[in-house]
């Protein structure tokens, strides 16, 4: 069975990986879910220019149907995950470097340095955390959107990818597409956890997570409707150019394939990971073959992108 794939030139030999920000904030997090049976490539936790501590108190729970997280971008900051790639040498696993900017001014900060240093894999824009109080999310501000495209693609020439927020709007597909279509990205990641949602503690009648009153970013079972309905609805409106890596809802090797039959090339585990561990993605590999096989399906070309409409 093949389940390879590939983006801006690189090769996945799997197309499993983790979600931003899951068990990938240290080295020894991310050595782990490199050596785990199963991902094809691995991401670093979003990086500030700064190390940064991130909310406080507790700040993820999960969840019957999923998790709910307010971690506020904890991270060690940029040049620890540039050390990092600096000494990563595996040929079989390319590496993805997320960075998530509380300003535009950070985010082009961060990609010129990153432009400047010797990193070979993909970079990873985050537009999404729906978690620092008091910012709201770029990738809902569609000319802050274009604007920092714009500014990013005048210097840097590595492969970069977004990280979308959720749409709940069709007009909302089309209009981010249009934006996303006039620059040369390597691929679109989508979704990050749909932000701010509340949910309750019915033993004590308060709310699971400290942060921000108890509002945060949902993850898990109870979004994969809304992942697998953006992933479609941008595979449709994006230049086949433009990859997609599709996350959110991932639970088993059906919750894979359902997201490679709405269009994505890679499929990315969070919620799923932080619950199980990087043991995960040999489990969810070998629930996708065995899904394949009752299709008769020897490789993912064979219905990637291939969801059927009804009439
Ligand atoms: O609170 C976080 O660190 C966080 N949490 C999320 O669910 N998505 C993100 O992009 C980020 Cl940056």
């Amino acid at each position: 069975t093949n389940l390879t794939a590939s983006i801006a030139g690189f090769h996945f030999q799997d197309l499993l990986l983790n979600a931003a920000g899951v068990h990938c904030e240290t080295t020894e997090e991310l050595e782990a879910l490199r050596k785990a049976t199963g991902t094809g490539a691995l991401i670093t936790k979003s990086a500030t220019p700064k190390p940064r501590p991130g909310n406080s108190g507790l700040r993820y729970q999960d969840l019957p149907l999923g998790s709910i997280n307010s971690m506020g971008l904890p991270n060690q900051g940029l040049s620890y995950y540039l050390d990092y790639a600096n000494h990563y040498h595996d040929q079989q696993k390319p590496l993805f470097l997320s960075i998530a900017g509380l300003t535009q001014a950070d985010n082009l900060a961060m990609l010129a340095d990153i432009q400047a240093s010797e990193f070979t894999g993909l970079v990873e824009l985050n537009l999404s955390c729906p978690n620092v109080p008091g910012k709201p999310q770029t990738g809902y501000d569609f000319e802050a959107t274009r604007q920092i495209l714009t500014k990013a693609f005048t210097f840097f020439t590595k492969p970069l990818g977004v990280k979308l927020p959720p749409y709940f709007d069709l007009a909302h597909f089309d209009q981010i597409a249009a934006i996303l279509n006039a620059f040369p990205l390597a691929y679109v990641n989508s979704i990050n956890s749909v932000g701010n949602g509340l949910m309750i503690d019915s033993k004590t009648d308060t709310v699971m997570i400290a942060p921000k009153g108890g509002f945060g970013g949902l993850g898990g079972a109870m979004v994969k409707a809304t992942a697998l309905a953006n992933v479609h609805g941008l595979r449709q409106r994006l230049n086949p150019t433009i990859k997609v890596i599709g996350t959110g809802g991932v639970q088993s090797g059906r919750d894979v394939y359902d997201l490679i039959l709405a269009g994505a090339d890679l499929v990315a585990v969070g919620t799923s990971l932080h619950q199980e561990g990087p043991a995960v993605f040999q489990r969810l590999r070998s629930e996708l073959i065995a899904e394949m096989d009752r299709k008769n399906y020897t490789e993912v070309d064979q219905f990637r992108n291939r969801l059927q409409t009804l009439n």
